[in-house]
């Protein structure tokens, strides 16, 4: 795929801006019409010389004024006929045109969303910018004008050549001389200015994405006083732009004064050779001055080319540009992915221990079909009793009801009976992951991860700093797609599911909790579309999110760009909003509660644990705090998953554990049973004793213990819960 640096090799132009086409295609009509009325306006220009040549050698010559007068009037009525024909011609392709910029940057945007994270890691942000905004104008520019005038002039050139030779055909040849070598500048001229003209777009998107970088960083940019190095950085740029600019300019100009010079050259030597002829008595005074007419109506569509081939070209790199980021491959569904049908929880997820929650029907859940070979669904795969479970009759306070009773029906992935606890559940098999842009020599981000959490299980995934787990977490949601290996929802492969089946099933909060220029309300509700304001305000409480309601206007309060009107913890806290809003399935939530006080982090994760008692979640951890909140807790190292237990048994056996979980700076020991890809074994050294940390953690004991799985690790199945 191209990228900013490496354009698409070069069409012709033509070629290039016929790609414009199904956009204009709804607007052909109008267009034509557009056209087909400037052609006709300009050769409505043309027929002036000769109704001067009949004036000169007719009424003039024969001292007839009342001829003259006459010839007048029908001059007067050329110049206004041509006027209103321009007129009409700019009113014809006005409203159609903005359509046309408008469908493109639609299409541009939709683009945009649709295209894997993986693509915007690589573009920056300006280029992207640039191309939706001025690369857009620029085009609805051409297609206004100089498409349009490249068709008039030329035909109109063509039209007074054939004048022109029909009324003295010597001169016509002396006028036509400089034709062959203007045509091979104009190629010379094309292939030259493309070269520039890619390099000047290109540019204005780099310069775009310092302007964006220096006004999103204005934070940082302030508080470490880089507002000089930022505006030299911008300076250089500029002065880049402009040297390209004057480069095109130098182009332009060279082109322009040759297509002037010939010409007017050209147009000298006819006047001198037919005032010879008028002379000599061998042509006509009305014939020379209508062929000078005729020559001069000429002038502007000739040099005129030199812009229009110009501003072709600007157009053309343009079209590219535009052409660069919609033909970038999306992400490919696999082909029968199960269905886009919502599988909202009106009443509850899989309720640990509240029932099979996972057991609704076809009426309930949409219309996703289990794809042949689905593993039956057991009875129930609850665990351990739902904590704070309310009735179905008062789902608003804040906990949710448990899920009401299966209904007989044919049975669809993800959205009936749970699967079994074996493959049920969040499973990661044998996931492989590596960035595009990660060297070929060097490891891959995650390597052989076999991870399970259960249905209606919270796994906690520890690790240290660049160890991987955002990119792990990212997998689930397919915000990039696993190398190797294979990442499962009950059972179901998530590449067979469509992507919007996915992101119905799966809610996500990110570490960085990016809001949107919308309203609070707006921002949570993004989390699940078509939720009223009872969900709303059951996310709002669940994120201990009560600010909200100080603000100006509550819940309608518009937050700023990114939402950098609010603190850091309160916009985590509407992004937890977000994520639970939808009673999502699957929670995957990447360190949560960092930004968090500590006394509105200890209610936010009372609040959580009442969520997560209701779906299968995989939570991000740094703290031992957010810790708790799980069932059992992962530990990613170098790549893969290093052990996998409860917290305390992970603090007793695993001392890369132990030192994470305590902060200590010292570099983990590992044991060989544990070396990254080893499974999980337990330690052969007991833990020492508790973390410096581990009795305030065991303040904090959970209320519900997660029961064994016979699938994970026999080690890992015993012991009890951290929560
Ligand atoms: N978009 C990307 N392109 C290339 N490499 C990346 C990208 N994002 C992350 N990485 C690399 O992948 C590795 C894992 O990053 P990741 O963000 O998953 O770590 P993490 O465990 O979540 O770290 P932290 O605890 O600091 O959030 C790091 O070495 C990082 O440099």
């Amino acid at each position: 795929m191209p990228t900013p640096t490496t354009p698409t090799p070069r069409r012709s132009t033509a070629r290039t801006l016929l790609r414009l086409w199904p956009y204009v295609r709804p607007v052909r009509a109008r267009l034509f019409t557009a056209a087909g009325v400037a052609v006709v306006a300009s050769c409505t220009g043309l027929v002036i010389p000769l109704v001067l040549k009949w004036m000169v050698d007719g009424p003039v010559a024969a001292g007839d004024p009342g001829g003259v007068w006459l010839g007048g009037v029908m001059l007067l009525l050329l110049g206004v006929v041509e006027a209103g024909l321009f007129g009409l011609r700019r009113w014809l392709v006005a409203r159609p045109l903005a359509g046309v910029e408008a469908a493109m940057r639609a299409s541009l945007y939709s683009r945009l969303q649709r295209l894997p994270v993986a693509f915007h890691d690589r573009w920056p942000s300006g280029q992207l910018l640039s191309r939706a905004t001025t690369d857009l104008q620029l085009l609805r520019m051409f297609l206004a004008f100089p498409l349009t005038f490249l068709l008039v002039n030329g035909v109109t050139i063509l039209v007074g050549c054939a004048i022109l030779l029909s009324q003295q055909w010597m001169l016509g040849l002396v006028l036509l001389a400089p034709v062959a070598p203007l045509v091979v500048l104009c190629s010379l001229f094309e292939s030259r200015y493309s070269v520039v003209a890619r390099r000047a777009r290109d540019q204005v998107g780099d310069l775009t994405t310092v302007v964006e970088e220096g006004v999103l960083g204005i934070r940082v940019v302030k508080g470490f006083g880089r507002h000089r190095s930022q505006a030299r950085a911008f300076r250089e740029l500029s002065r880049r732009l402009r040297g390209t600019e004057l480069r095109k300019a130098r182009l332009l100009a060279g082109l322009l004064t040759v297509i002037v010079t010939l010409p007017e050259l050209a147009l000298g030597a006819a006047l001198l050779l037919g005032s010879v002829q008028v002379a000599e008595g061998t042509l006509s005074a009305g014939t020379l001055v209508a062929f000078l007419s005729t020559a001069l109506a000429l002038r502007w569509p000739v040099e005129s080319i030199g812009f229009l081939l110009a501003m072709s070209q600007d157009s053309a790199t343009a079209t590219e540009r535009h052409f660069e980021v919609v033909d970038a491959p999306l992400p490919e569904e696999t082909p029968g992915a199960t269905g886009a049908h919502g599988d909202r929880r009106e009443n509850g997820g899989p309720v640990k221990g509240g029932g099979p929650a996972e057991a609704r029907g076809p009426a309930e859940h949409g219309t996703a079909a289990r794809p042949p070979g689905s593993p039956p669904a057991p009875a129930s795969s609850a665990h351990r009793p739902a904590s704070g479970a309310a009735p179905p009759s008062a789902p608003a306070s804040g906990t949710i009801p448990p899920a009401p009773a299966p209904m007989p029906s044919t049975p669809s992935p993800l959205s009936v009976a749970p699967a079994p606890a074996t493959t049920g559940g969040l499973r990661f098999e044998g996931v492989e992951f590596r960035y595009p842009d990660t060297p070929p020599d060097a490891p891959a981000t995650l390597r052989g991860v076999d991870l399970h959490i259960r249905p209606g299980e919270t796994m906690a995934l520890v690790g240290t700093t660049g160890s991987g787990k955002t990119t792990l977490t990212a997998l689930v949601p397919r915000l990039y797609e696993v190398t190797r290996g294979r990442i499962t929802l009950d059972g179901t492969d998530i590449t067979h599911l469509s992507r919007p089946r996915l992101r119905e099933l799966i809610a996500v909060a990110f570490e960085d909790p990016t809001l949107f220029s919308a309203t609070v309300g707006e921002n949570v509700l993004m989390g699940a579309e078509g939720t009223g304001e009872r969900e709303l305000h059951r996310a709002l409480e669940i994120a201990q999110a009560g600010f909200v309601h100080e603000l100006p206007y509550g819940v309608g309060t518009q937050v700023g760009e990114q939402g950098l009107s609010l603190s850091g913890g309160q916009r985590q806290r509407l992004a937890l909003a977000r994520a639970v809003v939808g009673r999502p399935r699957f929670l995957v939530l990447d360190d949560p509660l960092s930004a968090l006080d500590v006394h509105t982090e200890a209610l936010v994760e009372r609040a959580l644990r009442r969520v997560l008692a209701t779906t299968t979640a995989l939570v991000v951890a740094h703290r031992p705090s957010t810790v708790l909140l799980a069932d059992r807790v992962a530990l990613l190292s170098e790549g893969r998953i290093a052990a996998v237990g409860t917290h305390q048994e992970l603090l007793g056996r695993n001392p890369e554990y132990r030192t994470l979980m305590s902060g200590a700076p010292s570099a983990p020991e590992r044991h060989p049973a544990q070396e990254p890809g080893a499974p999980p074994a337990p330690d052969a050294h007991p833990a020492p004793g508790p973390v410096p940390d581990a009795a305030a953690v065991s303040l904090t004991a959970p209320d519900a213990c997660p029961a064994p799985d016979p699938a994970q690790d026999s080690s890992l199945a015993e012991g009890g819960s951290a929560r």
